[in-house]
C-alpha cells in the first residue's frame, strides 16, 4: 500500500521534498546507444530496416511501412458507432479548446515609422507518434493531430507500431481515428526507428523529413527524440505518468482512491501521490485504495505502481505546505479536492494540467475534457508545458522601419557596433544616409 511520509512540523526545501518521492528510474541515457543504432539502420537501409525492426521488437513484419488508404477507410467503416460518436465528441472539444491556444499577432509601434510585429507561424510538416507497445492509445491520435491541425500545420504524418494481433497492421482504432481526422499519411513503424524516420525521412516510402516530432512513447522513443533534436524539433521526452492529489477532509475518499488508481493503471512505474493535512481522511483513502486496487482489472500493475517508491501518502501541516510540495514535485496531473480549491490553485506554480473540484477527475482530461492529455512527466512540468496548438507554432518577428525611423536610431547602432568591433554593421546603416 502507499507508504506514508509525515512532513508535519518540518520545513524541507523543494529539493528535499522532491528527493522524498523520487520518480521511477527510467534511464533515457541508458537507451541512447540502442536508439542511435536503430536510427542509423533506418538512415542506411530505409524501409527494409523499419520492417526488420517491427519483426524484431513488435514480433510481426508488416506488409508495407506505409499504411494504404484502403486500410484507413476500411478501419473507419468498421469502427463501432459508440466509439465513433465518442471520438467525434472528443475531437470537437479538443478542437475548441485548442483554438483558444493560438496566440494572436502583436504589433508594437516604437516611434514614427518604427514597427515590430510578432506573428505566429505553424511549422510546415510534423511527425506525430502514437504509442502501441504494451497498450494502444487511439485517444492520443486526437491529442496529437487536432492541435497540429488547429495550428495550421500543412503536412501531417502519423506513426504507430505494427500489431502482431492484427497481422502487422497498426491498431484498427488508431487507423480509423486517423481517417476520421482526415490524416492519410500513416506509417506502421514504432519506437526509435519511427522517430529517426520522421527526422531524416525515408525516401523509398516517400516519407519526407518533418520539422517537429511529437507524441508520447517509451524510453526508446524518448531516447530517439533526444538524439534527433537539432535535426528536427521535439515536444518533450515523456516518461511514466503521474498524479498528485491535494485533498482535505472535505473530499470524498472513494473518489480520491479511484483517481489515484486510474493513473496507476497505465504502468508499474506510474506515480500516485496523495497530499493531505488530515490523517483521518488519509486513513479513509487508504482503506478505499486497498479495496479498489484489489478489485480493478489491472490489479497487479496498479498494486506495483502504488507500492513503488515513486508513490506516497504525504501528511502536511496545512494546504500551503501541500501546495509547496506539489510545486516541488511538478506533477503531470494535479487534482485539487479541498473546501476552497481556488485558494490552493492560486498557490500552484508547477503542474502539467490541473483538475479542480471533485467532478474534474484526471480521466476526464485523458479523454473528453477538451484539454490535452500529452503532458510533461517526470517533474518536467517545472519548466515545460503539455502539447497544445502552441507546440506547432513559432513566433516570428517582422521589422518595418522607414527612413526617418532608421535615421533616428542610427547613432544607437553606430555606438553598439563600434563597441563590438563590428564596424560593417554600423556602415550598413550610415551607407543609407551618405548619398
Ligand atoms: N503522456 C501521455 O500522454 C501518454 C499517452 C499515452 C501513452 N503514454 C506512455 O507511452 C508509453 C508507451 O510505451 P509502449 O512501450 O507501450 O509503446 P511505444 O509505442 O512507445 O513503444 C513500442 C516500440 O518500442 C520499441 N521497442 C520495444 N522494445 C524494444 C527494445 N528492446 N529495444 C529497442 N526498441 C524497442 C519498438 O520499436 C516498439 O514498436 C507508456 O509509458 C505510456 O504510459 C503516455
Ligand atoms: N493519462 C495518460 C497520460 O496523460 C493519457 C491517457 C491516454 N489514455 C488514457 N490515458
Ligand atoms: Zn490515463
Amino acid at each position: 500500500m502507499l507508504r506514508t511520509i509525515d512532513l508535519r512540523g518540518t520545513r524541507p526545501t523543494p529539493a528535499g521534498m522532491l528527493a522524498l518521492v523520487p520518480r521511477a528510474a527510467t534511464d533515457v541515457s541508458a537507451a541512447l546507444d540502442a536508439a542511435r543504432t536503430i536510427i542509423d539502420e533506418v538512415r542506411r537501409h530505409g524501409a527494409a530496416a523499419l520492417l526488420d525492426q517491427s519483426e524484431r521488437f513488435d514480433g510481426v513484419r508488416p506488409a508495407a511501412v506505409r499504411v494504404p488508404a484502403s486500410e484507413l477507410a476500411a478501419a473507419l467503416d468498421e469502427l463501432s458507432p459508440e466509439v465513433r460518436t465518442a471520438a467525434v465528441q472528443t475531437i470537437e472539444r479538443v478542437r475548441a479548446a485548442s483554438a483558444a491556444q493560438v496566440p494572436s499577432s502583436q504589433t508594437t509601434v516604437l516611434g514614427d515609422g518604427a514597427v515590430v510585429e510578432q506573428r505566429w507561424q505553424p511549422v510546415a510538416r510534423v511527425g506525430l507518434y502514437v504509442p502501441g507497445g504494451k497498450a494502444v492509445y487511439p485517444s492520443s491520435v486526437i491529442m496529437n493531430v487536432v492541435p497540429a491541425q488547429v495550428a495550421g500545420v500543412r503536412s501531417i504524418a502519423l506513426a504507430s507500431p505494427a500489431q502482431s494481433g492484427f497481422d502487422g497492421r497498426i491498431h484498427p482504432t488508431i487507423a480509423a481515428i486517423a481517417a476520421l481526422l482526415g490524416i492519410d499519411e500513416v506509417y506502421a513503424m514504432g519506437g526509435a526507428g519511427a522517430i529517426g524516420a520522421f527526422a531524416y525521412g525515408v525516401e523509398d516510402v516517400g516519407l519526407a523529413p518533418v520539422q517537429r516530432v511529437t507524441g508520447p512513447g517509451n524510453v526508446y522513443v524518448a531516447a530517439a527524440k533526444r538524439l534527433v533534436q537539432g535535426v528536427t524539433g521535439i515536444d518533450a521526452e515523456a516518461g511514466p505518468t503521474d498524479i498528485l492529489v491535494i485533498a482535505d477532509d472535505s473530499a470524498d475518499a472513494d473518489f480520491v482512491a479511484a483517481d489515484l488508481i486510474s493513473q496507476a493503471e497505465h504502468d508499474e512505474l506510474a506515480a500516485s501521490v496523495l497530499v493531505t493535512d488530515s490523517p483521518a481522511f488519509a486513513a479513509r483513502v487508504l482503506e478505499r485504495l486497498g479495496a479498489r486496487a484489489r478489485a480493478t482489472k489491472h490489479s497487479e500493475r496498479v498494486l506495483t505502481a502504488i507500492e513503488g517508491p515513486q508513490s506516497a501518502l504525504v501528511l502536511v501541516d496545512d494546504l500551503e505546505q501541500a501546495a509547496d510540495f506539489a510545486n516541488a514535485f511538478g506533477p503531470e496531473h494535479l487534482e485539487i479536492q479541498v473546501r476552497d480549491p481556488e485558494a490552493t490553485l492560486a498557490r500552484i506554480e508547477n503542474a502539467g494540467a490541473i483538475f479542480v473540484g471533485e467532478f474534474s477527475p484526471v480521466s476526464l482530461g485523458d479523454y473528453a475534457a477538451g484539454s490535452n492529455h500529452v503532458l510533461p512527466t517526470g517533474g518536467q512540468a517545472r519548466y515545460a508545458a503539455g502539447l497544445s496548438a502552441a507546440t506547432f507554432l513559432r513566433p516570428q518577428q517582422i521589422v518595418r522601419y522607414d527612413e526617418g525611423a532608421l535615421r533616428e536610431v542610427a547613432p544607437v547602432i553606430a555606438a553598439l557596433s563600434a563597441e563590438e568591433d563590428l564596424p560593417a554593421h554600423g556602415e550598413a546603416v550610415t551607407a543609407r544616409f551618405e548619398r
